[in-house]
């Protein structure tokens, strides 16, 4: 089987380092190379984090000279929306197909990316959530949605996260309006006497978001009804939760050829 030649955007960050280290111990990937705008000109096998042989690759700043130079198949990027965006789009005008965990994209961002797809003939896939019980969770939600009108998303997360509300809180909203009947929920004439009280409005149902030191990342989603509550409720406890999903992408991008905005549109 050739392996697969992939490009990290981000190898120092938290989830970076982690799809650094699955491309290591993943014998039908080769890191040809990373992209971080600090250490132009070293190594990565020089950085404290990563002294195996395995990833004695060449770190560039400049994304253009990187796939110019080392070719890669798949580039994925764990980094900031703009920089994402920007990476995202230029991989794919080289012929280079990315896999986005990066979140806080926009909604013409993702037409942006799907009109390259098209244009490009490649396949990108942008997945707010790589972790496979999240994925799972999004789809019971839109599921219970056909039956509760009233849902409330709780998402909680470390706070050095940059967004809010996460990338998988939005998805499962969006998931959710497919299916939900419109409802501004809760009183009619309710007011917030503290600003933000009652969360983020998202087609009248509402998004709160938790930050703080000691979580990493979980969600619960909250049906109500008369009389009865269902909550569905997903927790990352490590970061290594989220590689199974990026190892799935990295080989379905490969077989791609249209944008993929969330893993559960390819999993069956
Ligand atoms: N889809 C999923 O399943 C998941 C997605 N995420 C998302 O992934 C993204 C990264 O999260 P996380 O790893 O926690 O964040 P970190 O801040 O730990 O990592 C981001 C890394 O990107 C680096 N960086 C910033 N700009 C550039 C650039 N232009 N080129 C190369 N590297 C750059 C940063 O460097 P420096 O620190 O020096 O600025 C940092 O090392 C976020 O959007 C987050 O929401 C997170 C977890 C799961
Ligand atoms: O920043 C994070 O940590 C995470 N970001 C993603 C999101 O915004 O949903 C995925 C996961 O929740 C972890």
């Amino acid at each position: 089987m050739e392996k697969v030649r992939i490009v990290i955007a981000g190898p120092r960050g938290r989830m970076g380092k982690e799809a650094v280290y699955l491309t290591g111990r993943t014998d039908h990937f080769e890191l040809v190379g990373v992209l971080d705008y600090k250490h132009e000109g070293k190594r990565l096998n020089e950085l404290d984090d990563f002294t195996s042989p395995a990833y004695d690759v060449p770190i560039y700043t400049d994304i253009e000279k990187c796939l110019q130079e080392v070719k890669p198949d798949v580039l994925i990027d764990l980094t900031t929306p703009e920089f994402g965006m920007f990476h995202a789009k230029t991989a794919l005008q080289y012929g280079v197909r990315p896999v986005v965990g990066t979140t806080g994209f926009t909604n013409e961002n993702l037409a942006e990316l799907e009109a390259l797809c098209e244009e490009m003939d490649r396949g990108c896939i942008i997945a707010p959530n790589f972790a496979l019980g999240a994925v799972l969770m999004m789809k019971f939600s839109k599921l219970a949605a056909k039956y509760f009108d009233d849902v409330e998303i709780i998402e909680l997360h470390h706070d050095r996260k940059l967004d809010a509300p996460s990338g998988t809180a939005v998805k499962t909203a969006e998931l959710i309006a497919e299916v939900r009947k419109p409802k501004k929920q809760g009183h009619p004439e309710e007011k917030e006497t503290i600003q933000g009280a009652r969360g983020a409005d998202f087609d009248g149902m509402r998004i709160h978001s938790v930050r703080l030191p000691g979580l990493i990342a979980h969600q619960q989603v909250m049906f109500g009804a008369d009389g009865e509550t269902l909550t569905l409720k997903h927790d990352s406890y490590n970061r290594t939760s989220f590689m199974s999903g990026v190892r799935f992408a990295v080989d379905e991008v490969l077989k791609a050829n249209v944008l993929i905005y969330g893993l559960e549109n390819i999993m069956e």
